[in-house]
């Protein structure tokens, strides 16, 4: 038997659409798996009501297809689904580290990513990596077709999870078809900037580089309340803010002293807008740790 925590994670950070991914150190999903002759799943935990047990449709059940390891596989949820935060990429990520583990099958972590991001082909329709990479190797994350680089990064961090919907499939069918040359040499800055404050555990920069023209105007009109919250977020002294994934969750960047600050002013904007929310006070954390073999 393996158990593995797998955290929660942030895709895109604003400037790096299907690229940026920073592991976050709450929350987190627990995926214990036993070897047997057929898989079967059990998920329990926040919102395990909406998420199939069929191994066709549970984002773990690619996993246990791409390494060829058959396993009776519990699920103990705590990302809540369709968050923003990665949650069908911790599931797969989770499983991913413990199945090959269990199965001695010898993958590093950097070639278990590609096998993890088959699980989210499942649910958005793209197998995207930018959720499996940091809840794989954690820190701060670069994927592309080349494969993913990482960096450990001391980021304090605000999610904020408002308690509405919003699936990726969805929010995907608002991207843009095409960006200007303009809001190209932005887009670029912005994530440079972004890399570089990472880098350097800057949360000043980290802030900056969340800029983006092109993907999360888009997105926030799909989160009620979001201009208040980002402007709340702000005022207390966030150094940056932007959709969490595919939202509805919104991350803001901050220093330690001003998260608790920050957090406060995030919630009282969602309830403001008369919808409930719940805040990580958070942080660029760990990757997926096994924590029984
Ligand atoms: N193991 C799993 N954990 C969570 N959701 C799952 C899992 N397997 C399948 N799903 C399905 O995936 C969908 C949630 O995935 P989705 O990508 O929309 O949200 P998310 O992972 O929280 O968001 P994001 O990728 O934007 O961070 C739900 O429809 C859910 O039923
Ligand atoms: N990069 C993906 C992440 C989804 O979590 C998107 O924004 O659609």
């Amino acid at each position: 038997m393996v158990t593995v925590r797998a955290p929660a994670t942030s895709a895109n950070l604003g400037s790096g659409f299907d690229v940026f991914g920073a592991a976050l150190s709450r929350p987190a999903d627990v995926v214990t798996v036993e070897k047997a002759a057929e898989t079967t799943i059990e998920v329990t935990g926040v919102g395990a009501q909406y998420i199939p047990e069929d191994p066709e449709k549970n984002t773990v059940g690619a996993v246990v297809e791409a390494l060829d390891a058959p396993a009776r596989i519990h699920i103990d949820k705590g990302v809540r689904p369709a968050s923003g935060l990665g949650s069908s990429a911790a599931s797969a990520a989770g499983a991913a580290v413990a199945l090959n583990r269990l199965y001695n099958r010898g993958f590093s972590r950097e070639e278990l990513v590609p096998i993890a991001a088959e699980g989210e082909a499942v649910v958005s329709g793209v197998a995207h990596a930018d959720n499996v990479a940091p809840s794989i190797l954690g820190g701060f994350t670069v994927t592309t077709a080349e494969g993913t680089r990482s960096v450990d990064a001391a980021i304090p961090l605000v999610v904020c999870l408002p308690d509405v919907a919003v699936s990726t499939r969805d929010a995907r069918r608002v991207v843009p078809e095409s960006a200007s040359m303009e809001e190209l040499v932005e887009t670029v800055g912005n994530a440079a900037t972004l890399a570089i404050g990472m880098c350097r555990s800057d949360p000043d920069l980290v802030g900056l580089g969340m800029s983006d023209p092109v993907v999360t105007p888009e997105r926030a009109r799909l989160i009620t309340g979001y201009d208040d919250v980002r402007e709340r977020a702000f005022d207390a002294g966030a150094t940056g803010v932007t959709v969490s994934g595919a939202g509805p969750a919104v991350i803001a960047a901050c220093r330690e002293r001003d998260r608790r600050d920050v957090a406060a002013g995030m919630l009282d904007a969602f309830a403001g807008a008369g919808i409930e929310a719940r805040a990580y006070q958070t942080r660029i954390g760990r990757g997926s740790t096994v924590l029984d073999d």
